[in-house]
């Protein structure tokens, strides 16, 4: 454990890439701290190489469709191999079904990758309101460093050892989200969003076990934490395209004004891949894409969910 108060002694030069919404969050978050921050974006003037040279640690908040891109990028580029990657994107990769700490490990089969994630809504975060996260990564050692560099009296973060469980916690909430969105739009009541949000989480569990995180880390931060925040916030993107559905908008109408990534959108696709490969039942998983598809409306993704068999509590 660190005491707070004597953190920056040894500041770090930290690179951040993707300069959206929350590139420039975790940015500002290193800079108070004393740290020196780059950001590089695709629109930036300076190379990448240029960006990277002499840095310590790497934090990627790119949108998943950009992962796989960038970190080709990233490796083209000479690097110490003391560099820590950071990953904070929360989405899957449509052609491998690959986790974004995944793709950073693969092309970097010999440097730490630590996963950042939490109930962190940017605009909170810069108006430097209290709010907490968790940094994971098999390397325990690298994860306090990253804890290190983010940690303040405003940004409360706690280590991990499950980076898969922490990193699809916070990917698999933004579908439950667009169905909270659905369910706030429709005016189904507080039962209904607090039974939508338990059933979700235990399906974000069921999937999570299969492709190989601890049931445990679900009831953390970047599981339920985030559901909390993401389930019942209108700064929410993932939030705001089943609210804009529920309302008769199409998909692409609110794609074109949303401000910014949701990652659900996508996620939720890959996730109907996964189940399909892997036998695994996510019914609100399931009624979100139909929905998304077109192929259901609002009101009648609800009554599919709301006639499913009657069943245990516990049991599929
Ligand atoms: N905004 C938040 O509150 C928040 C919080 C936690 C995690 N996240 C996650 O962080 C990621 C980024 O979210 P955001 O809110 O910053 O989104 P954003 O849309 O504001 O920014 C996305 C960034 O990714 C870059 N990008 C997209 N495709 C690219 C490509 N092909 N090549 C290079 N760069 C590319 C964009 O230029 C931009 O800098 C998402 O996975 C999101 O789920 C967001
Ligand atoms: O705006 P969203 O829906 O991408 O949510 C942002 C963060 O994931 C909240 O933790």
């Amino acid at each position: 454990m660190t005491n707070l108060k004597s953190k920056i002694e040894n500041p770090k030069s930290v690179v951040i890439l993707g300069a959206g919404a929350w590139g420039a969050a975790l940015a500002k978050l290193a800079q108070i701290n004393g740290h020196e921050v780059r950001l590089w974006s695709r629109q930036g003037f300076e190379t990448m190489a240029v960006v990277l040279k002499d840095a310590d640690i790497v934090v990627s908040a790119i949108s998943m469709k950009g992962v796989r891109d960038v970190a080709s990028l990233v490796k083209s580029c000479p690097l110490s191999p003391e560099i820590i990657f950071v990953t904070a994107t929360k989405g899957l990769d449509p052609q491998t079904t690959c986790t974004p700490s995944q793709i950073w490990q693969t092309e970097f089969p010999h440097h730490s990758v630590v996963v950042l994630s939490g109930p962190n809504l940017s605009q909170e975060i810069e108006e430097e309101l209290p709010a907490a996260s968790v940094v994971a990564s098999k390397n325990l050692v690298a994860a306090h460093q990253v804890q290190l560099v983010f940690s303040s009296s405003r940004f409360r973060v706690y280590t991990n050892p499950d980076p898969i469980g922490v990193e699809l916690g916070g990917t698999l909430k933004n579908v439950m989200a667009i169905a909270a969105g659905v369910c706030d739009g429709l005016h189904l009541g507080t039962n209904a969003k607090a039974a939508l949000v338990t059933r979700g989480l235990m399906e974000m569990v069921r999937i999570g076990q299969i492709l190989g995180a601890k049931p445990e880390t679900f009831y953390g931060l970047s599981g339920l934490g985030d559901l909390l925040a993401t389930c019942n916030s209108p700064l929410s993107r993932n939030y705001q395209v089943g609210y804009q559905l529920a309302s008769g908008k199409t998909l692409t109408e609110i794609l074109n004004t949303l401000p910014g990534t949701a990652e659900g959108v996508n996620t939720c696709r890959v996730l109907m891949q996964i189940s399909q490969q892997q036998h695994i039942t996510i019914p609100i998983t399931e009624q979100v894409y139909r929905l998304l598809e077109s192929e259901v409306t609002p009101q009648q993704a609800l009554d599919e969910l709301m006639l499913r068999d009657i069943k245990p509590e516990y049991n599929q």
